[in-house]
């Protein structure tokens, strides 16, 4: 399983490219890869980058695949299984838990379904932070030819989804879905 980190994003309400941004010497996607690289199932880091900061990803040496539309989460998703099958997560997601991953993708191969994504009793999804066949690939193309740019609308609209219930998982596990979206987020983790 590929693991497909989401940097093509406009960083608006943090003010600069978020995922450049550096955390105790570090720039912010390189905390999210570091994470993902400590999950026993994920053989291969991708980025998927804008066509604006390309090469500033190219730099820390994974492979970078271009999201040329860039109309949100959609099109990273969309990008990413060009790939093959991936577990995708935001590029701003310093906190992810390496064994919450590995329980998502284990349970994505054993339902043979065409995603599987952690979902909240109200119903609200958690779409950067689950697995993702590639076959999910064309339904998104049909979503994104209609101007249908929520990946929450995607996924509920396909009809063999995996849902895993959130409040069924240990509590400390929710930590792995926390992003940076504005600077006051950064106490969070700088101790
Ligand atoms: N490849 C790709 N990644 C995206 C796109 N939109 C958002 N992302 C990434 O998805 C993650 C979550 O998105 P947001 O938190 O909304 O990030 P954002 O768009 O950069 O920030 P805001 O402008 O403040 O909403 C971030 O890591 C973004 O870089 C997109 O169109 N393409
Ligand atoms: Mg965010």
């Amino acid at each position: 399983m590929i693991g497909a980190v989401l940097a093509g994003g406009k960083s608006r309400r943090f003010g600069e490219d978020k995922l450049l941004f550096e955390i105790n010497g570090k720039p912010l996607v390189l905390h999210t890869i570091e994470r993902l690289e400590g999950c026993s199932s994920i053989k291969k880091v991708i980025i998927v980058a804008s066509p604006q900061n390309r090469e500033a990803m190219e730099e820390f040496g994974y492979e970078v695949v271009v999201d040329d539309l860039t109309i949100g989460p959609i099109s990273g998703v969309y990008s990413a299984l060009s790939l093959g099958d991936a577990f995708v997560v935001g590029g701003d997601m310093p906190s992810l838990i390496p064994e919450f991953i590995d329980y998502i993708i284990k349970q994505f191969n054993n339902s043979g379904k065409i995603a599987c994504v952690p979902r909240w009793s109200n119903g609200y999804l958690e779409p950067l932070h689950a697995a993702y066949s590639k076959n999910f690939r064309d339904i998104l193309e049909e979503r994104i030819e209609k101007g249908l740019y929520k990946l929450g609308d995607a996924i509920s609209s396909a009809k063999n989804v995996c849902y895993i219930k959130i409040e069924d998982l240990p509590l400390g596990w929710r930590e792995s879905f926390f992003n940076v979206n504005k600077k006051e987020d950064l106490h969070r983790i700088m101790q």
